[in-house]
C-alpha cells in the first residue's frame, strides 16, 4: 500500500526553525513546520493552520459568487464544504489555490498568500479540480510521471496507479478513460507530490461504489498521515463520514458550520415524520406539543417534528391529528442525518 505521508517541509537556512529538543518523542511522521512564523530561536512553534480564510469575496461581472466567506482548518483535519449548485464552493476552492484573484478578504494557505507566494506554496499543496488540467492526449502513467517529476520527493507513480485501480489503463490516453478513471487519475495527480494540504473538488462525483470507498480510505489515510484535506461534495453521507468540520455555503455565504455531530444535534437527534393533507396549521400543532419541539412542513403534505422524541410526543401528535379528523400516514421516527439538516437550511427546491 502506498504511504501518503507528506514530504517534510524544509525551511530555507535563512528562516531555520529550532531543532526539536532531545526529549521530543521520536516520530516517523515528519513534523510539519512553517518557515514564515517560526521564531529565530527557542521552542518550535505550533504549526500554522492549514487554511485561514477571512471575509473572502469574489464577483464575476455583476454576479457575486462568494460574499464574505470565512473558514479555518487545522493540520491533519478534514473540512467538507457543502452547498447547493452555484453556492460558491468551487470559487472558494479556486481562490484558495490561487487560481482566482479575490475581490476582497484574506487567504492564508499553510501561512502563505496563494497568489503573492504561489511559487513557495504550489509544491506543498495538492489540487484536484473539476476541470482536470490534464493533457487530453497524454497517457495515464505518462501524465502522472510528468506531475511527479515536478515534485522534490514524489510518491511512486506506479504504486499510486495500482492503489487507485488504474494499472490496467496506465497506457490509455486521458481522453479515452472513463469518467471515473479520469477522476481517479486527477486524484493521483493531486497526491503524487506528497502535499501537506489537499483540495479535492467533488472527488467522488461519477465514481462507482468501489472507487468511492477507496477514495474515502485514501482521505482517511491522508488525515492519519498528518495531511489536511479540504473537499467539496454533494454527498452528505460522505461529508458525515469523512469530515472533522463542515461548512455549509449558500448564495456565497456561510450559513452553518461545525462538526457533523454539532450540526446534526444542533436541532435534535431524532425526528418524527409523517404525511397528511397539505396545509395543516403547524403552529397550532407545535403549540400542542412540549416546549422545544419544532414542526415544519418542508414539502406539501410532509411534516417533520423535531425535538426530544419519546412515546408521549408520538401520542400527542397522533391525538392532535385525530381531534381534527386528520389521518396520519407513513409515520416514522428516524435519526436525523446531515442531509435532513442540509435540506432544512438550504430548501428543497431545485436551483437554477
Ligand atoms: N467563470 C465564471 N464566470 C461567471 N460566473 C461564474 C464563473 N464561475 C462560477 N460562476 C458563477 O458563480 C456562482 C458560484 O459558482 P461555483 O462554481 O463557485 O459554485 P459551486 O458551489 O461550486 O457549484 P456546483 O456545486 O454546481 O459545482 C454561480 O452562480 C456560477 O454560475
Amino acid at each position: 500500500m502506498v504511504g501518503l505521508r507528506p514530504r517534510p517541509h524544509r525551511p530555507r537556512a535563512a528562516h531555520a526553525v529550532a531543532a526539536p529538543s532531545a526529549a521530543a518523542p521520536a516520530s516517523i511522521v515528519p513534523a510539519v513546520r512553517d518557515d514564515v512564523t517560526a521564531p529565530a530561536r527557542g521552542v518550535t512553534p505550533p504549526a500554522t493552520p492549514a487554511l485561514e480564510v477571512e471575509g473572502l469575496a469574489k464577483r464575476y461581472g455583476d454576479r457575486t459568487a462568494v460574499d464574505g466567506v470565512s473558514l479555518r482548518l487545522d493540520r491533519a483535519r478534514v473540512l467538507a464544504l457543502l452547498g447547493p449548485n452555484g453556492a460558491g464552493k468551487t470559487t472558494t476552492v479556486e481562490s484558495c489555490v490561487g487560481f482566482r484573484r479575490p475581490d476582497g478578504g484574506r487567504i492564508r494557505v499553510l501561512g502563505l498568500d496563494p497568489i503573492a507566494e504561489s511559487e513557495r506554496l504550489r509544491p506543498r499543496i495538492g489540487v484536484m479540480l473539476q476541470s482536470g488540467g490534464v493533457y487530453q492526449a497524454a497517457r495515464c502513467r505518462e501524465m502522472l510521471r510528468l506531475v511527479a517529476a515536478y515534485a522534490a520527493d514524489p510518491l511512486d507513480p506506479d504504486a499510486l496507479l495500482e492503489r487507485l485501480g488504474l494499472t490496467d489503463v496506465a497506457n490509455v490516453p486521458f481522453r479515452r478513460l472513463s469518467g471515473g478513471q479520469q477522476q481517479r487519475l486527477s486524484l493521483a495527480m493531486a497526491l503524487v507530490g506528497r502535499p501537506e494540504l489537499v483540495f479535492l473538488d467533488e472527488p467522488t462525483a461519477g465514481l462507482d461504489p468501489q472507487a468511492r470507498h477507496e477514495t474515502w480510505r485514501i482521505v482517511r489515510a491522508l488525515r492519519e498521515d498528518g495531511v489536511s484535506v479540504v473537499l467539496t461534495t454533494h454527498f452528505m453521507d460522505e461529508a458525515e463520514r469523512l469530515a472533522d468540520e463542515i461548512v455549509i455555503i449558500d448564495h456565497g455565504r456561510v450559513i452553518a458550520a461545525g462538526t457533523p455531530h454539532e450540526l446534526i444535534r444542533g436541532g435534535a437527534e431524532r425526528e418524527v415524520r409523517f404525511t397528511a393533507p397539505p396545509g395543516l396549521p403547524t403552529a397550532d400543532l407545535e403549540a400542542a406539543l412540549p416546549p422545544g419541539v419544532h414542526v415544519v412542513e418542508p414539502a406539501p403534505g410532509v411534516y417533520v417534528v423535531a425535538g426530544d422524541v419519546d412515546p408521549g410526543l408520538v401520542a400527542a401528535i397522533t391525538s392532535w391529528c385525530a381531534a381534527r379528523d386528520v389521518l396520519v400516514e407513513g409515520l416514522q421516527v428516524k435519526q436525523r442525518t446531515l442531509e435532513d439538516v442540509f435540506l432544512e437550511l438550504t430548501g428543497r427546491e431545485l436551483r437554477a
